[in-house]
């Protein structure tokens, strides 16, 4: 194995094979004829990558596209059927946050527990458990047995042992899962700092902001093969191109077959925030955004049913960025936002209520936003 590198991999292979139930009585067997039979599922074909010492790398690619068992052949749960996978380094993975928990223990007897699984000593474990405890923000809770905690409560303990044992390489499957967004927010700022202090970490996740934020490098794992590596803004815009292609295949059949669901969001940014507003000179001004997976959708905004004609589209990277991927082939990266403005002279004192909707062409509504604000 080259010094430089954390994990090597070398014309890798990985199968599952599923078994269906042996049947039992002659009837069973004609039924459920598919039963007793075995079917080997190809999950990563010829795989050869290097992940250097002190990268931050992602695994992008759609769901089953095998970036989670490449992952978990990282971590050694499971090996190769062909090919070689080799690390170098203390290895953790917040795979399966929690597995080795105990529900019965408390919080604090399962962080010696758990620790000491990733090799700590006691006395190791006695330096760092307030570091772990207070990451977790588990506060009193931590001397309460854990099946007493909440899934949120259970995932920040888990967390934050994984990240406390100083392991060199971290292994991670959507972080962002973990607990609310304040903790999230935490989780990203100390994934932060472990990236600027040299450890390894290869994250697998739908999140392409995460990834554009966090990553030197993104691996794009297409149908179980190596597509392409590189500069993460790269990579995610050709993988975009492709689950755009992807996508729109999938809805002209769906189409086709009569069952694509047209579905939409949308959204009013302001002046959702600011429910009363004082009468002053100038314009008042709205924004919001909308996306849709449909051909022929309209947007109708109103201003006390009203509706309002002059509103502008433009670009709002951060909505793209997000629904990118859910919405590809639909989304226009430089028409998703919506704004107008209106003289405050032409707004009576009191309530008033903006909509926003998506309209098919026959005027079925798709989604509808409504919000309120008061003028003083
Ligand atoms: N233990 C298993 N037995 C059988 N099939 C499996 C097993 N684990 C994974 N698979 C299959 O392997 C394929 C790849 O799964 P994997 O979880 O690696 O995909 P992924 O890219 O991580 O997807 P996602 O983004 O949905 O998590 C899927 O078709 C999945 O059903």
């Amino acid at each position: 194995m080259n010094k430089e590198n954390a994990i090597e991999v070398r014309n890798m292979y990985k199968h599952f094979t599923v078994e269906y139930d042996k049947a039992n009585t002659l009837k069973e067997r004609l039924i459920f004829w598919k039963r007793g039979n075995k079917d080997v599922k190809e999950v990563l074909k010829d795989i050869s990558l290097d992940i250097k010492k002190g990268e931050t790398v992602a695994l992008i690619g759609t769901n089953g596209s095998g970036k989670s068992t490449l992952l978990k052949l990282m971590t050694k749960i499971i090996y190769p059927n062909k090919g070689t996978l080799e690390t170098d380094g203390k290895l953790t993975s917040l795979l399966e946050l929690g597995a080795g928990f105990h529900p019965d223990f408390t919080g604090r007897e399962n962080i010696y527990f758990n620790a000491s699984i990733f090799g700590l000593t006691h006395q190791e474990i006695d330096k760092r458990i307030n570091d772990i405890i207070e990451f977790s923000e588990l506060g009193e809770n931590i001397d309460n047995p854990i099946r007493t905690y909440s899934s949120g409560m259970y995932m920040r303990l888990a967390f934050s042992v994984a990240i406390n044992v100083d392991a060199e390489i971290l292994l991670i499957d959507e972080i962002l899962a973990v607990g609310d967004q304040h903790f999230q927010d935490k989780c990203f700022a100390k994934l932060e700092e472990l990236k600027n202090s040299d450890k390894t970490i290869v994250i697998v996740t739908h999140s392409l902001d995460v990834v554009k934020k966090l990553c030197d490098r993104a691996i794009w794992i297409y149908k179980g093969e190596f597509r392409l590596d590189g500069d993460p803004t790269y990579v995610i815009d050709e993988y975009l191109k492709q689950v755009e292609l992807d996508h729109q295949y999938d809805i002209k059949t769906a189409i086709l077959e009569g069952r694509h669901k047209i579905k939409g969001v949308i959204y009013i940014d302001s002046p959702k925030n600011f429910s009363k507003l004082f009468k002053v000179e100038g314009n008042l001004a709205f924004h919001g955004w909308s996306i849709h997976n449909g051909y022929d959708i309209r947007l109708k905004i109103f201003l006390d049913n009203e509706p309002v004609e002059n509103y502008s589209h433009n670009p709002r990277p951060d909505v793209y960025n997000a629904y990118a991927e859910d919405y590809a082939g639909f989304l226009n990266k430089d028409t998703i936002g919506w704004s107008f403005e209106m003289p405050y002279s032409e707004l009576s004192l009191g309530k008033h209520i903006i909509k926003a909707q998506l309209v098919d062409k026959e005027s079925n509504i798709i989604e509808e936003k409504e919000s309120e604000f008061t003028i003083e």
